[in-house]
């Protein structure tokens, strides 16, 4: 038996939720491209659920669930408000949904119906969360999303605690597209090891926060705004970067496990980031990037990931660095519960071997003898 580092290459589970494909994205088979231009958050979400695109009446049935289940139980806030003010936000929400379940009688009951309610549930509590836990460190008071509007545009007023941009609700919707699901990526895969032993979902969602919170996952989003923030202007760029190449540090938001020819989300943030500098009179966050890409693509062929353009886009909606990456598990709790689901409907326990590469046999000798 012979490990592969990073089980790079394994394939090892069959799914129809999503693939990647000589680097072409698609959920349940549509375009990456398609659905970033003309689909909503919550379409995705039910594409990814219910393996169709709904119609009609189909979404609005969705949003109005969605809405119902959008409030967090009362324990779930008073524990927000107990947690340090100082404490890191993906700590914060894997804390939190591991509480949820506490509150929900159903957490155990493991019918298809069920679980799919619990999907639902959890993905309308997300942001409710992030945007609760962000202002209660502040010391304000959360506050309520509003019923029969979008997850993106609840949770730029809940955060913000008044009515968002119809711009900053569309790059929002946007970016929640771009990070629903993305086939077996760390975090995924975590959920369904945890989910496979029939462990229950609110275990699963809070095994993939844990490995998206990690920097060279979900976590990166945060870490190029630390970087672009150290760069501080654009006339430092170049020393920066060539610093880091040339001592061989990880440029953050760079490289992919399974593209090699680059991320084709990426290229939807970069616009976004572009229109949003516009509109805004400042590109300098754009360009400082633009001039990053130049360089890391350049000296090493590296390309932008999902991560990289996308901090620039959360920091001109006003979005504080550290919830980029819980705006990441908040679109991707959509993908975790669709893969959730379809690991219960198809279970088998996911239990691989180790090479091991320990020392042969030993004889035991005594604990006074060594
Ligand atoms: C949503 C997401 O999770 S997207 C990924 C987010 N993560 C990041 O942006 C963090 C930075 N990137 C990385 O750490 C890596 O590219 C990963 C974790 C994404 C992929 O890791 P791997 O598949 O193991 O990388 P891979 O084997 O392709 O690396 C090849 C070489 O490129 C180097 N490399 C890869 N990414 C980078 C980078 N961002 N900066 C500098 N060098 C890099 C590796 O060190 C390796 O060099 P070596 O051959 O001299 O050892
Ligand atoms: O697929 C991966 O390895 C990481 C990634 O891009 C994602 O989770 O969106």
């Amino acid at each position: 038996m012979t490990a592969t580092k990073g089980l790079e290459g394994i394939v090892a589970a069959a799914s129809s939720i999503s693939s990647i494909i000589d680097g072409v994205l698609t959920y349940r088979g549509y375009n990456i491209d398609d659905l970033a231009e003309h689909a909503t958050f919550e379409e995705v979400a039910y594409l990814l659920w219910y393996g169709k695109l709904p119609n009609e009446a189909e979404l609005q049935d969705l949003q109005a669930k969605l809405s119902d289940h959008a409030s967090v139980p009362a324990g779930v806030i008073e524990q927000l408000k107990l947690f340090p003010s100082e404490a890191n936000t993906m700590a914060v929400l894997r804390s939190a949904v591991s509480a949820l379940a506490l509150y929900d009688d159903s957490a155990n009951d493991m019918s298809a119906e069920a679980n799919l309610n619990k999907a639902i549930k959890i993905q309308a509590q997300l942001p409710t969360i992030v945007a609760a836990y962000a202002r209660i460190r502040e010391g304000k008071e959360p506050v309520a999303p509003l019923a029969g509007k979008s997850i993106a545009y609840n949770f730029l007023y809940t955060l913000l605690g008044e009515a968002p941009e119809p711009r900053a609700v569309e790059a929002m919707d946007k970016a929640l597209v771009l990070h629903a699901d993305h086939e077996l990526n760390a975090s995924t895969f975590a959920s369904r090891v945890t989910v496979a032993t029939l462990s229950d979902i609110y275990s699963g969602i809070t095994s993939a926060i844990g490995a998206l919170k990690g920097p060279l996952h979900g976590g990166a989003n945060e870490a190029v705004m630390v970087m672009l923030e150290e760069i501080g202007e654009s006339r430092n760029v170049d020393d920066y970067i060539q610093d880091k190449l040339d001592n061989k540090a990880k440029i953050m938001g760079f490289g992919h496990r399974v593209y090699k020819n680059g991320d084709p989300r990426a290229k939807h943030l970069q616009k976004m980031s572009e229109e949003l500098g516009k509109e805004k009179g400042n590109l300098d966050l754009y360009e400082m990037s633009v001039r990053i890409e130049e360089l890391v693509t350049g000296q090493k062929g590296l390309k932008p990931n999902v991560d990289f353009y996308s901090a620039s886009v959360y920091t001109m909606l006003g979005i504080p660095r550290d919830l980029f990456t819980p705006i990441f598990a908040i679109s991707r709790t959509s993908g975790w519960t669709a893969h959730i689901l379809e690991q219960y409907e198809n279970n088998r326990i996911i239990r691989p071997r180790a090479e091991y590469v320990g020392p042969s046999t030993q004889a035991y000798i005594p604990i006074s003898e060594r």
